[in-house]
Order: structure tokens, then C-alpha cells, then sequence
């Protein structure tokens, strides 16, 4: 049952002063509807999900693939950014997140991608029996259903996928889009005439090379989130109450015996601003957090649980004193080429210009076809040997030999010993329109590409600096900290002008660099370029870790918090490495594997 407090804030308040839950889920994002659903599946359990956004019900802005960052700056924005960033020129970067049911599931870029068996399995080396790729790909697979293509898209873009690899019952559609543009087309060319691979399988545990990915939507070009995947098809359970436009405030918690601590439930805001207690049950009620990086470690903190130097300045009384709160904090590195295309090839940009031409697209989507269904699908994950020369390879292991300040010797061994090893290390993607630079032209149409440095070893932290939940954390990411980060960064930055000279890019696009433009040529040019422009890839990992308590872990391998007895979390802030891929399938798996972990004691 899904129920907005907006409108019917009695009705909710009844039910919180007459119920008590087998499980309250904070956050109804992309793992917390997760594993709401897996969890109400037993009648005799009663599931609570408090989801501070509304719904996403009917809103194209959610709904149509292309309008994928749309959100920014709108009412499902967290509006998020980051505290100024000392190595990145104190660019304050853009962290917009979504404030709806489905979390980011209902804001992303739709793409749809695993990483190399490797890293999975290194998260499990790093003292978490039973995470590794074969538990992660169970759960991607239980999280998804492949649509195969249609012939005609085959025959016209070529898309090709190994159905074997990926699941086909579970409630997320992955499809390709139906429409797939010129210069993503060419984009395979190109990376396969400068010697990539072309990837057939990347879904089975090897994503090297460049290849179709898939897309979070229907075969209709609907896009898929947890709220419409997940929650929509079991809004009849009388057992699973959804709040909308619910704040959580703080956890309550209990002394439970020496050192540890229970929660019997959480502070709920409503839209009024009154705030109503939502108890756990006394017998075995767990609290999940699924409020995503930035907001988990907030809601632990503000609860007196995290680092005491922290929290007692504050005034916060220190219930666990977990110094691994908040940080740890990770996050993919993007910088951006623009150029422009030849005529009279377009990008999105000509929506802006031609006329008719959007009109003509919105009647087109309503048969599930043309522009609009498109958000992005095709990647290059190029590991090191592809983009580096000899004499650069031989740079970069010198820089590697020294360990970064903030990021920890496992960690950092773990991420340096598949360096060398062809688990990819980049990304290239191409954005299909103007999506970096200054001088545009009213009537052209541009392609940007974005260059995604995939294991950085920069580490930073989100903390609270108040005791309001209304004001955001610290977050600083501590982008381009380190050495190689800013080293690599740029190598691959400048590497991607290379696509741009293949004889398949040089059919559609104009040969003038648009941004940064071609004075940028020197190493030190090009470290300058990625400081001033730097921005997230929206993939924040890492502030509740799981990993061993003396490694600054938050969560043991059940998920649950250090020093509590049914505190757990289940969104990517437990993800203690990023992965070479996008990060919404992660996150389904993490809310798969936590349901599992929950339902085995019925
Ligand atoms: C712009 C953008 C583009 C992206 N593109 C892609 C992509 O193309 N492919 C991909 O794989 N990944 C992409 N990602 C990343 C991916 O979508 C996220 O990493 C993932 O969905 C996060 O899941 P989560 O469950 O950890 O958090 P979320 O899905 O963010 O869920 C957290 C939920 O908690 C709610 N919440 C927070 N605080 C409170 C509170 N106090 N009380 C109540 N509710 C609260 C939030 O409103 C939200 O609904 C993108 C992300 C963004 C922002």
C-alpha cells in the first residue's frame, strides 16, 4: 500500500501509532524497494518503507529514457555538491541525486552493466566471506530480465547480447533502445579501428572492449526503476506500507547489552512538520538503511553512530563509536571532449534548432520507438596496456609505488595489483549532445565524450557539520588527491582525441576540437584541463563499508553495523571498491543479497 503523507498524513499517523514492524526500510531507492519486496513476500511480516521524495508515477521526467538528467534542479533533486575541491581548481562539483521513489534508479543514465569477475571477488579478499562475483551475478540476475532485441533493431544497429548471460525473470527490464544514433554506431567503429576489442559477452564476467549495454526500460521505452519494477507489481500487500514525502530524522537506539545497541524504531517527519515514532517490533524488528552514500552516513551519525571526535563537538551523545562512519568515500572521475558534427548528421542539440523535430519524436515514442527511447548504449572499457605506451607504463608503476595518503593499504594493494592486470581502467562513452565547453553554435549539433577513470585511489568523506537533517553533509569526495589519479586522468583524457582521428569518426565529425580546443596539447596542459573541469560520475560508494571493523569497516558480511544488534545497511555505502561499471545493478544485487541474508533466519 502506498500512501503519500501529503495527502493523507491521518491515515499515516494512524498507522504508525498502531503498528509495530517486522522491518522499517529508510529510503525507498533503488535497493531499499529492493529488499522491501523480497521481505513482504511473507505475509506474516509487516515492511514499513519511508521515502522522503513522492512518487514517479506517470512523470516523464522519470518515465522517458532520454530525459534522463532532466532532473536536475527539480523537485526530485536532492540538489546536492560537493564541498569546494582543493586539487580540482575548488570547483564545487554537481552531485544531483533523486528525491522519488526508485532513488537515482528513477534519475540515472539507464545504463545497464557488470563488472570483470575480479572485482567482485576482491571485495571478498578483502575479509568478506561470500562476496564475491558468483553471489554479486546471482543477484544481478535475480534483479533483471533481458528483452532480446527485436530482429529489425539487430539489422539495423547491429546490438548484439548473449542471453545466457544475463537473467530473465526477475522484475527489471533491460533492453536495448530502439533507436540507437549514428555516432554511438560509429563509436564501435572507431574503438575497434584503434585495436579495442569488440565485447559480444561483456555480461558473463569479462566487459573489456567496446560494446553494446543495455538500458533500464521496457521493450515499450519505458524506464524501468525499483518503484515501477519492484513496488508497483505488490502494492496490494496489506503487509508492505510505503510512506511517500517521509523524512527520517534520526534512529532511536537502546543499550543492548555491553557495547552494543538495538533500535526500536525511527523519527518520521511529515510534510506538516510534525514528527511520529514508527516502531520495530520488540521480537526481532530490524531498522534497514537504504538512504543511499550521502544519506546513511547522515542518519548514523545524527543517531550517535559513527567517529566520537565527530559527533561530540556537536553535542551528539556517542552511542557506537564507529570511526569508519562516512568515510572511505568513493567516486568515479569524468571529464568530457566535445566535437562538433559534420552536416548534416544531428545530436539531441536538435531538438533546439529544427523545427518539428521534437514534436515529431514525442509522437514516435508513443509506438515505443525513435530518439527518445535513447539514454546511452555503447561503452569502451579499455584497460591500461590499450591506452598507455611502453614508456608511460613504465611512468605509471613509478607512481604507483608510493601509497596515496587517504586511501587504506588494503585498498590500495588490492586496486594496484589489477592495474597491470587488464581489468579495465577506463571508460569512454559519448553523451549525445553539447555536454561540455563554452562556445556553441545555435544551429549544430555536437557529441561529447566523457572519459570515466574507473578505480581511483582518492578517498574522501561525508559528515555531518550540524545536528539538522535539513542540511546536507560535508560531502568531498577529495576528487584528483592523488598522484595517479590526476596522472591517469589526463593520459586517458588526452587519449581520447584518438577516437576522434579514426577514419570512422572522421566521416561524421569536424575535425576542430571544440572543447578543450587544440591548444591543449602539453602533459601539464592537459593536468591543468582535467583540475579545472573534473566532475562525478554519480557513483558514490563506500561510506558505510563492508569490511573488517579494524579496516574501517561500518557493516560485517550480514550487513549488519558494528556494535548494533538489528541496524543494517543495504545501499552502495556498504560497496568498499568501486567496480568497473555503472552502479544500479550493484545496487539491486546488494537489496537482492540483503533480503536473502534477512529472510534466512524465518
Ligand atoms: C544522475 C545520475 C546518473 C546515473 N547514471 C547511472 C547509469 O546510467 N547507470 C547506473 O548503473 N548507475 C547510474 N547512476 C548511479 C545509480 O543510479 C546509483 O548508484 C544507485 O541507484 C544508488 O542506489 P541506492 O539504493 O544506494 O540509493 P538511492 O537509489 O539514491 O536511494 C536512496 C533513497 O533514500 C531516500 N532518502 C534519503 N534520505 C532519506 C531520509 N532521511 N528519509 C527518507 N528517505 C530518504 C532518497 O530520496 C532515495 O530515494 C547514476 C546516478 C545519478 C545520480
Amino acid at each position: 500500500t502506498l500512501i503519500d503523507l501529503k495527502t493523507a498524513a491521518l491515515t499515516g499517523r494512524g498507522i504508525l501509532q498502531s503498528w509495530s514492524f517486522d522491518y522499517i526500510v529508510v529510503g525507498g531507492g533503488t535497493a531499499g524497494l529492493t529488499v522491501a519486496r523480497r521481505l513482504s513476500q511473507n505475509a506474516s511480516k509487516k515492511v514499513l518503507v519511508l521515502e522522503a521524495g513522492r512518487s514517479g508515477v506517470g512523470d516523464p521526467l522519470v518515465t522517458i529514457p532520454q530525459n534522463s538528467y532532466s532532473f536536475l534542479g527539480t523537485d526530485i533533486d536532492w540538489l546536492y555538491s560537493t564541498t569546494p575541491q582543493t586539487n580540482a581548481a575548488g570547483q564545487r562539483i554537481n552531485l544531483s541525486s533523486g528525491k522519488v521513489l526508485g532513488g537515482d534508479s528513477a534519475v540515472n543514465g539507464l545504463v545497464w552493466v557488470r563488472g570483470p569477475t575480479k572485482e567482485y571477488d576482491a571485495i571478498q579478499d578483502l575479509g568478506n566471506p561470500g562476496w564475491n562475483w558468483k553471489t554479486f551475478s546471482k543477484a544481478m540476475r535475480k534483479a533483471e530480465k533481458l528483452n532480446v532485441p527485436r530482429q529489425e533493431l539487430v539489422d539495423e544497429f547491429g546490438f548484439t547480447v548473449k542471453p545466457t548471460s544475463l537473467g530473465s525473470r526477475g522484475p527489471v527490464d533491460v533492453s536495448f533502445p530502439a533507436f540507437l544514433p549514428l555516432q554511438h554506431q560509429k563509436f564501435i567503429n572507431a574503438s575497434v579501428q584503434l585495436g579495442h576489442r569488440f565485447n559480444e559477452d561483456p555480461y558473463n564476467g569479462n566487459n573489456e572492449g567496446v560494446f553494446y549495454s543495455l538500458s533500464s526500460q521496457t521493450s515499450r521505452a519505458v524506464r524501468e526503476t525499483s518503484e515501477f519494477a519492484y513496488l508497483d507489481p505488490v502494492l496490494n500487500r496489506t503487509n508492505l506500507i510505503v510512506f511517500s514525502h517521509a523524512v527520517v530524522t534520526q534512529l532511536k537506539l537502546v543499550t543492548a547489552g555491553t557495547n552494543r545497541y538495538s533500535s526500536t524504531g525511527v523519527w518520521v517527519r511529515f510534510p506538516d512538520g510534525s514528527v511520529t515514532f514508527a516502531r520495530a517490533n520488540i521480537a526481532g524488528g530490524e531498522v534497514i538503511l537504504a538512504a543511499g552514500t550521502i544519506r546513511t552516513p547522515q542518519l548514523l551519525e545524527l543517531s550517535g553512530i559513527g567517529d566520537k571526535n565527530i559527533l561530540k563537538p556537536l553535542g551528539i551523545s556517542v552511542k557506537v563509536d564507529l570511526p569508519g562512519v562516512g568515510t572511505n568515500y568513493e567516486d568515479h572521475t569524468l571529464t568530457i571532449l566535445t566535437y562538433k558534427l559534420k552536416e548534416p548528421y544531428l545530436s539531441f542539440d536538435a531538438f533546439g534548432y529544427v523545427p518539428g523535430l521534437k514534436e515529431e519524436q514525442q509522437e514516435l515514442y508513443k509506438q515505443g520507438k525513435g530518439w527518445l527511447t535513447f539514454a546511452n548504449s555503447v561503452l569502451n572499457m579499455a584497460p591500461l596496456d590499450r591506452i598507455l605506451n611502453v614508456t608511460e607504463r613504465r611512468v605509471a608503476k613509478t607512481i604507483l609505488e608510493t601509497k596515496p595518503p587517504t586511501i587504506s593499504n588494503p585498498l590500495f594493494k588490492s586496486i594496484k595489483g589489477d592495474i597491470f592486470s587488464g581489468v579495465p581502467q577506463v571508460e569512454y562513452l559519448l553523451f549525445n549532445s553539447f555536454s561540455g565547453g563554452t562556445v556553441k553554435e545555435a544551429n549544430r549539433s555536437y557529441v561529447s565524450m566523457a572519459i570515466q577513470h574507473l578505480h581511483p585511489l582518492s578517498r574522501g568523506s561525508i559528515h555531518i557539520n550540524t545536528t539538522s537533517i535539513d542540511d546536507h553533509p560535508l560531502i568531498n569526495p577529495n576528487l584528483l588527491e592523488s598522484e595517479w589519479d590526476k596522472w591517469f586522468l589526463a593520459k586517458t583524457t588526452a587519449y581520447g582525441r584518438r577516437f576522434f582521428q579514426t577514419p570512422a569518426f572522421q566521416e561524421i565529425f569536424e575535425q576542430e576540437e571544440i572543447f578543450p580546443g587544440p591548444n591543449v596539447t602539453t602533459d601539464a596542459q592537459w593536468e591543468q584541463f582535467i583540475k579545472d573541469t573534473v566532475g562525478a560520475g554519480y557513483h558514490s560508494v563506500g561510506t558505510a563499508s563492508l569490511l573488517p571493523k579494524a579496516q574501517n569497516g561500518v557493516v560485517d558480511t550480514k550487513l549488519k553495523v558494528y556494535g548494533s544488534t538489528n541496524i543494517r545497511v543495504v545501499d552502495l555505502s556498504v560497496l568498499p571498491l568501486l567496480l568497473s561499471a555503472h552502479t544500479q545493478p550493484a545496487a539491486y544485487a546488494i537489496g537482492e543479497m540483503a533480503a536473502d541474508i534477512l529472510k534466512a533466519v524465518w
